[in-house]
């Protein structure tokens, strides 16, 4: 019926309505999506909301309606591809908003939200998606990720024609109002169980719709494909060590937490041989619980030390990149060496395709800054996490570095987050948005380590 933008909160979507056969209206809020995209994409977030208006607009906390909803708009803003189906008609699981309020009524006096339907003569669930699926369908949306912890929505949505690729439970913590609420929809509704906590749902590919992690790791879930990660604690005026090579410690503990929360959401963690020899970094997930990634060290001059803590302690597989042809001693069985064909630099995208032929697809860039430096220029990184402390070391060890401008309108300047970690700053840099990087950035890659 009408295609317009809406601009909002979260980002500015394309806002399509629809009218189905009974007169009743609909909206699609979408954003990234086209007829044409390839099957290289992964398939969209999309969230099929059922109209509460009581959640939705009133900040109801009887449901987790509200919520899911900011938490869906937030994603798809984040992640810059999906859509939001509204669905009207829903209200009340499709009882109509009165005959839910008399639901209420009822549940106030301690029936659960199941019987509390049938006793007003209703299903307790009436909602039909012959509509959702339609739109869905008409915007080009027939394979997608659904955002829902309901399996019979994806049996609805499967038998009207969307492929239902994976489902992913936006989950909201049970507040003391709604406690009784989100059991019953889990004992009596099959809803999936969410007993995990923030973390743990977020490690195990779900997403919770709300706290502090959920915001900050909420869009790096697992089935959004490759993703490249970096980040670099450094002081103010930009430096990650002292001019003796002293970086204990530049950022504080917050921060480690922090850095230990990215290894365990990727499956390799890629240093320079130069960070190995001045830090002798295990590189494991110590301060978190989740599982220690692969550990790649980039060394193109065979320098590592044989006693180094990544060659010597087995927590965890190490792959160690070398160039040149001097022989290696004997390793550990958690080390594997790979021949790096030449001297020459390791070019960053070069280092990313040997790791994903390993199915290592998710990589965290560490350190030091010459070598985060060298895939941010090679534009290799999709989000870059930079803490500055408020510290000034005023010479020393550089940290990032990009290739300079003359014009500060030519400057890197792309879209940023930030938050406070203690004393420390976290700016979480998007760089995903190619556009937002000048030509000039990509040439010029150093030395790897
Ligand atoms: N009849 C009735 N409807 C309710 C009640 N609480 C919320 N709703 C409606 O339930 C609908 C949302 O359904 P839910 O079961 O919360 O969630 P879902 O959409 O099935 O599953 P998710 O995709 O995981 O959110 C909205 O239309 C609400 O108006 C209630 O106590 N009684
Ligand atoms: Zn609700």
């Amino acid at each position: 019926m009408a295609d317009t933008r809406l601009p909002t909160d979260h980002a500015t979507f394309r806002m399509t309505a629809y009218r189905d056969d009974t007169g009743m209206d609909h909206v699609v809020l979408s954003l990234g999506v086209s007829d044409d995209d390839g099957p290289d994409l992964p398939p969209p977030l999309v969230r099929v909301h059922s109209e509460c208006l009581t959640g939705d607009a009133l900040g109801s906390r009887r449901c987790d309606c509200g919520e899911q909803l900011q938490q869906a708009l937030h994603l798809l803003a984040r992640t810059g591809r999906g859509a939001v189906v509204y669905a009207r008609g829903h209200e009340g699981r499709a009882i109509g908003l009165a005959e839910k309020l008399r639901a209420y009524a009822l549940q106030d006096r301690g029936v659960d939200t199941v019987d509390a339907n049938l006793a007003l003569g209703h299903p307790a669930d009436a909602r039909t998606y012959d509509h959702c699926a339609a739109m869905l369908l008409d915007l080009g949306m027939r394979r997608v990720r659904l955002l829902s912890s309901n399996p019979a929505k994806e049996l609805a949505l499967s038998a009207l024609g969307i492929e239902v690729v994976e489902r992913v439970p936006l989950v909201v913590p049970d507040r003391e109002e709604n406690a009784f609420y989100l059991a019953t929809k889990r004992t009596r509704m099959g809803h999936d169980e969410a007993d995990q906590g923030e973390w743990e749902q977020l490690l195990a590919g779900r997403i919770p719709a709300s706290g502090e992690l959920a915001h900050r790791y909420g869009d790096l879930n697992r089935a959004d494909g490759p993703l490249v990660l970096a980040q670099l604690g450094q002081s103010l005026d930009g430096f990650i060590a002292s001019r003796t090579g002293d970086a204990a410690f530049v950022t504080g503990e917050q921060d480690r937490e922090h850095l230990h929360r990215l290894r365990a959401l990727v499956d390799a963690v890629v240093v320079g041989a130069a960070t190995v020899v001045c830090d002798d970094p295990r590189l494991t997930v110590r301060a978190v619980s989740g599982a220690h990634p692969v550990r790649v060290v980039l060394d193109p001059r065979g320098v590592t030390p044989a006693d180094a803590a990544v060659l010597t302690d087995g927590a965890a597989p190490t792959l160690w990149v070398r160039g040149g042809d001097t022989p290696v001693g004997p390793v550990g069985g958690h080390v594997e060496v790979v021949r790096w064909p030449g001297e020459g630099p390791m070019e960053p995208r070069a280092v990313l395709d040997l790791l994903a032929s390993r199915g290592l697809h998710r990589v965290l860039v560490e350190g030091g800054g010459r070598l985060v430096s060298a895939f941010v220029r090679a534009g290799a990184v999709d989000r870059l996490y930079l803490t500055t402390a408020p510290v000034l070391i005023g010479d020393g060890v550089p940290g990032l570095r990009v290739a300079g401008e003359d014009l500060l309108s030519d400057a890197l300047r792309p879209p940023a987050r930030r938050y406070q970690l203690g004393d420390d700053m976290v700016t979480e840099l998007d760089l995903r948005r190619r556009d937002a990087v000048p030509s000039t950035l990509a040439a010029d890659v150093p030395d790897a380590s």
